[in-house]
């Protein structure tokens, strides 16, 4: 059974550093059905079968191996069912390469008004129309198939913070049945898998039980759940500096909804494979550009005569073709093309920081730099 990851020996780069904060950090590679993705990784967002203002293939060519879709978003419009009958997501939205799709609590939880969480599943409200929907560790592991997922997410309960210790206790155990039932209703074939997403909050010993009960499910690989909702970078950190270790070490680490380029780099430091998150492109569609200078806020007038691009040695077109002070005139006018070039630059830095990440890991050179 050719299992989703292989972290061949000679391709993955342990190096144990002069000081501990980076023997956690690894560069590798997972091979999946269509195509490889090299670790440390970052994934652009693509909620509902598009990375919002980019072609797939300019998406290409900012250096991504994967992207994220959505299954709450996708189940509600145009519906799984109509998508597997139109050819699978690949086909589409017109990507071929490796596809994660999440598993829907989260985003049920963050976006409809009405829901109620039973053993059964989560039943709620289209935010759309308000028509009922249930959500159930079978149902969003039969959608992601019917999607077509390179990798699955198991269905699981993300717990809020703040949490007490029961209350974390409960959920963590709900989302470790639900990762069973979410396990046995996997479809499982050469080069796709499906991830298990811990919970357990920021108390180590409920971090442990869920570990526990998840490396039994064999997922091929694993997700830490329940972070970046609220708790702060320090108590994020204080997580991460135990939780990746609960993990097999031979399987990829997904840290869910992370994050800005210092979060990522942390993270890294302890052990993480991938990341997704909505920065690069949402903060780019609402004028921030993140650049090797700090963070530019284009709209603001200090850029409207300004000549030069945001990055000189940058490659992408916003860099190239483009001033700032063209681009503070696009944002602040509302122009589409705005929206373009911004989240692509946004999107080529996080690639190129990645890029920086597997490169020092892979010389074996301490990467502290924060970008
Ligand atoms: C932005 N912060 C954030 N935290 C998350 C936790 C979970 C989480 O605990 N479970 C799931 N299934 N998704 C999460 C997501 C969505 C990832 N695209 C999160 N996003
Ligand atoms: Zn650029």
């Amino acid at each position: 059974e050719v299992s989703i990851t292989k972290f061949p020996a000679d391709e993955r780069k342990i190096i144990a550093k002069a000081h501990d904060k980076y023997k956690k950090a690894r560069a590798g590679i997972i091979n999946t059905r269509h195509g490889q993705i090299h670790t440390p990784a970052f994934m652009p967002v693509g909620t509902k079968g598009t990375v919002k203002a980019m072609l797939p293939e300019s998406v290409q060519t900012t250096g991504a191996d994967i992207i994220l879709g959505n299954t709450y978003h996708l189940m509600l419009q145009p519906g799984a069912k109509r998508v597997f009958k139109l050819g699978g997501l690949h086909k589409f939205m017109n990507w071929s390469k490796p596809l994660l799709t999440d598993s829907g609590g989260f985003q049920v939880m963050s976006l409809s008004k009405l829901r109620k969480i039973t053993e059964e599943g989560v039943i709620f409200n289209s935010h759309i129309d308000g028509s009922k929907f249930m959500l159930s560790p079978e149902s969003s592991t039969e959608i992601q198939y019917l999607l077509g997922s390179t990798i699955t997410m198991a269905f699981d309960e993300c717990t809020p913070y703040p949490s007490t210790y029961e209350q974390a206790k409960s959920s963590m155990e709900l989302t470790s049945r639900w990762a069973k039932r979410s396990r046995k209703a996997f479809y499982s074939r050469d080069g796709y898998g499906q991830f298990g997403i811990i919970q357990g909050s920021i108390y180590n010993d409920l971090r442990l039980k869920s570990a526990l009960d998840l490396i039994e499910l064999d997922f091929e690989g694993y997700a830490i759940g329940g972070l970046a909702v609220g708790e702060g970078q320090e108590l994020m950190f204080k997580v991460l500096d135990y939780a990746p270790d609960l993990l097999p070490i031979n399987k990829p680490r997904y840290l869910m909804g992370v994050g800005k380029p210092a979060d990522i780099i942390g993270a890294v430091q302890r052990g993480i494979d991938m990341f997704d998150c909505v920065i690069p492109t949402r903060s780019g569609r609402n004028g921030q550009a993140f650049t090797k200078y700090g963070v530019v806020n284009i709209r603001n007038s200090k850029y409207k005569e300004d000549n030069t691009p945001l990055e000189e040695d940058c490659l992408c077109p916003a860099c190239k073709n483009y001033t700032k002070a063209y681009l503070h005139y696009l944002v602040k006018v509302k122009e589409i093309l705005g929206a373009m070039l911004m989240t692509w630059h946004n999107l080529m830095y996080f690639q190129k920081l990645m890029l920086r990440i597997r490169e020092y890991i892979a010389q074996g050179k301490d990467f502290d730099f924060i970008s």
